[in-house]
């Protein structure tokens, strides 16, 4: 599981075609997908699982870390490598009983959501938000890079992604503070040249 350049993407964050988004930023060399398909102008059924399938189908030919975002019905049919679920999603044990094999992600935004969760039973970390974020009305209140030093401090074997406004501006303070990869969305999707914004990530 190689979680360092993780583009998190649907069709609602996408001015033209999802596919050439993720053919050109699978091509620069982003490491792990989420489908998050999700919120205003997001595809729902079939046409949901249709996209999803197209977009997995691009990471397989990359070789690169398929998840799915929330959505348990989507992991099977899609063959998703994983699923990542937040505070409000199904309960991380339910995930874990369900899918024994899979890579499960879980959303920490404070210490009050880690003192709840069974953080054992994940296999990463979604920390965030660090930054402000123009891609996700309902997140939490900016933490800054040192909310993933504390989760660190406390899960130094747990791997740990940024999540929330990181660019190629401040990917390195999040990176600098223990993170083993950065979660993006807008930085690649709205990028002039994603060949670029990937690689300097
Ligand atoms: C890698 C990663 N980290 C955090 C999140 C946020 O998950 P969640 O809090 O469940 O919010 P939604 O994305 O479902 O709106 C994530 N998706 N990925
Ligand atoms: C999906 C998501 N989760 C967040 C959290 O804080 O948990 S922030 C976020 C959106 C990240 O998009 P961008 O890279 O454009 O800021
Ligand atoms: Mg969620």
């Amino acid at each position: 599981m190689n979680l360092r350049r993780y583009f998190i993407m649907g069709s609602q964050n996408c001015d033209r075609k999802p596919e050439n988004i993720l053919e050109e930023a699978a091509k620069a060399g982003i490491t792990a997908f989420q489908f998050r398909e999700k919120g205003e102008r997001s595809l729902s059924g079939h046409e949901k699982l249709k996209l999803g399938r197209r977009l997995r189908d691009i990471c397989e030919h990359y070789n690169i870390t398929f998840f799915v975002n929330d959505d348990i019905d989507l992991v099977e049919p899609l063959g998703a490598d994983g699923i990542h679920v937040g505070q409000g999603d199904i309960r991380l044990e339910k995930v874990r009983g369900m899918f024994p094999d899979k890579i499960v992600g879980l959303s920490v935004a404070n210490q009050t959501e880690v003192d709840n969760s069974p953080i054992q039973l994940a296999d990463y970390l979604g920390a965030g938000s660090i930054f402000a974020t123009p891609s996700k009305a309902d997140a939490q209140q900016a933490v800054g890079p040192e909310w993933i030093r504390t989760l660190k401090r406390q899960y130094p074997d747990m791997p740990v992604v940024g999540i929330g406004g990181i660019t190629t501006s401040n990917a390195a303070s999040v990176i600098d503070a223990g993170a083993d990869g950065v979660a993006v969305i807008s930085a690649i999707t709205k990028a002039d040249n994603i060949k670029r914004a990937v690689k300097n990530f």
